[in-house]
């Protein structure tokens, strides 16, 4: 049993609440147990954070940056430890969590630039004085992290909120409580002042008590549409609080007259089926040209499907796809294709869970052409793609659109105009050509519209949300105008 679990005020913790644990979901082993936060910890750790913000909040902007570059520098030295970390929680190779790592550690340069680009100071001379525009941190925020990204998801809020000058309570996903304490580990050997970042783990009741607790100033979140929904609920009526929501996506992604047939697939398998179909941006909705063209594309990319490397995270050869991050994730996939093959949606390539206990399952192809009207606007977050054949580009286009979702959407096509054409019609926050649609640039915002947002984005925008802008007119002295208002005599 752990009893390290709660950081608090630079303190280790044992729980208070109720047993949680997680586990491995490629090798089915408890790699982590041990009691979650209770009211009284949480209530403690936010207020470990407003004690902290006054002194933190007080530094200059590069006095801060030492302790974040630091961190920085302790995940380098890491890397792999904080990799296999995540490898373990989640499932995914270790190729693509070392590259996760990777993104961690980019996250400061590229915060640092933007704090500055995006929140920086400017001055403007005035006939009588000097008008500024600056920026303040909010105050004590609540990070929540998803599972899928446990270390660079709730980082890209974390590092941000910190440069501005916030104090933070961080509820990592309950499914990758580990990988968090490995990185607040880190965060404390970089000397971070006592409270400036505290952590509470836990499962739904800790996060309600952390995100309904009065003394937060703002909330940044992200993870699925249904429980964002239930923050902005849970915020209807404080205007004066922020809320940063990063959600989920069905998003589409088109092919029309490309002529590069495996670039195509490709591209198809890079943005459905990485990560094992768990990352937001993923490609969910597939329209493909009806005709022999289209045939071709699908039997190149059913044939490329059928050969995806499916294996464990440590594997010497590593494989594409890891495990999904648990054996409930995997068995929700197989339930969401049982769904859409009894509405009569014809199976190309079945998802099959591959070992009922794990979190093992191999990626589907699904063609939904005939039930398009009947198909439920969800997202189905693992490696299940709905094909659409499609005769007219403009009726996909409506189709592709045809979501309350709006995070990524894509077309791979070689005609120019076609792209334009589509630019303008299509709503998305993120919008490729003949890319896939999953890697979004950390140098970008990161966001989109509809349930996947509140147009609050992350990522290189993140410093928007981190702080608010205040405008001053200022001048040394108090001096008369030379010309008084009319009807003025002093
Ligand atoms: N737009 C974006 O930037 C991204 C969005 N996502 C989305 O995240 C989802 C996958 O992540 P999950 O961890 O399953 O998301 P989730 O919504 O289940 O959990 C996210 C966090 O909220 C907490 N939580 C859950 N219910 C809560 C409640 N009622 N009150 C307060 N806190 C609560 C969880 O413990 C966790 O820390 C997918 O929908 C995916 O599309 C994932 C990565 C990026
Ligand atoms: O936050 C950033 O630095 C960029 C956004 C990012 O890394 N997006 C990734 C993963 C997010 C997800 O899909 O879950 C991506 O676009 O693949």
């Amino acid at each position: 049993m752990n009893t390290h679990t709660h950081f608090i005020a630079d303190n280790w913790l044992a729980g208070e609440g109720h047993d949680i644990k997680s586990i491995d979901p490629a090798k089915k082993n408890v790699i982590w147990q041990a009691k979650s936060a209770s009211q009284e910890q949480v209530n403690s750790a936010v207020k470990a954070a407003r004690s902290a913000f006054a002194s933190w909040s007080n530094l200059t902007f590069d006095e801060r940056l030492v302790f974040v570059k630091k961190f920085a520098e302790l995940l380098a030295q890491n890397k792999q430890a904080i990799a296999l970390s995540i490898a373990q929680e989640t499932g995914k190779p270790l190729w693509e969590t070392a590259t996760e790592v990777g993104a961690m550690i980019g996250k400061i340069a590229l915060s640092e630039k933007a704090y500055h680009e995006r929140t920086g100071t400017v001055e403007n001379a005035m006939p009588l004085g000097k008008a500024f525009i600056r920026h303040k941190p909010h105050g004590v925020v609540a990070v929540f992290g998803p599972y899928n990204f446990p270390g660079h998801l709730p980082n890209g809020h974390i590092v941000p909120a910190l440069l501005a000058g916030n104090t933070i309570v961080f509820k990592p996903s309950d499914l990758t409580p580990l990988v968090a304490e490995k990185t607040l580990e880190l965060w404390q050997q970089a000397g971070l002042p006592a409270g400036v970042l505290n952590m509470v783990q836990g499962e739904v009741e800790t996060g309600k008590a952390l995100a309904s607790h009065s003394g937060l100033d703002g909330l940044f979140f992200t993870g699925s549409s249904r429980t964002g929904r239930l923050l902005h609920e849970q915020f209807a009526g404080h205007p004066g609080k922020i809320l940063a929501l990063e959600m989920g996506g069905n998003n589409p992604l088109i092919v029309k007259d490309a002529a590069d047939i495996k670039a195509v697939v490709h591209d198809i398998i890079q943005s459905a089926f990485v990560t094992s179909g768990q990352r937001c941006t993923c490609a969910r909705r597939l329209f493909i040209q009806q005709g022999e063209a289209g045939d071709v594309i699908m039997n190149k990319l059913i044939e490329a499907t059928n050969n995806i490397q499916v294996g464990m995270y440590d594997a010497e050869a590593q494989p594409f796809m890891g495990a999904m991050v648990s054996q409930h994730a995997a068995s929700l996939m197989v339930k969401a294709q049982q769904q859409l093959l009894t509405l009569g949606a014809k199976s190309l390539v079945e998802l099959k869970h591959l070992d009922i206990e794990s979190g093992f399952v191999s990626p589907g192809i699904i063609d939904v052409t005939d039930i398009i009207k009947d198909m439920p606007d969800e997202e189905h977050f693992g490696p299940l793609l709905k094909v659409i054949r499609y005769t007219d580009f403009d009726q996909a286009i409506d189709e592709a659109n045809n979501t309350s979702f709006g995070l990524s959407a894509g077309l791979l096509a070689d005609n120019q105009a076609d792209y334009e054409h589509f630019y303008q019609r299509i709503r998305a926050g993120i919008v490729n050509w003949n890319r896939p649609i999953t890697g979004a640039s950390g140098a970008a915002p990161f966001g989109g519209i509809g349930d996947s947002g509140n147009h609050r984005a992350s990522a290189y925008y993140a410093a928007d949300y981190c702080s608010y802008p205040v405008a001053s007119v200022e001048l040394e002295k108090t001096t008369l105008p030379d010309t008084l208002s009319p009807g003025l005599s002093i």
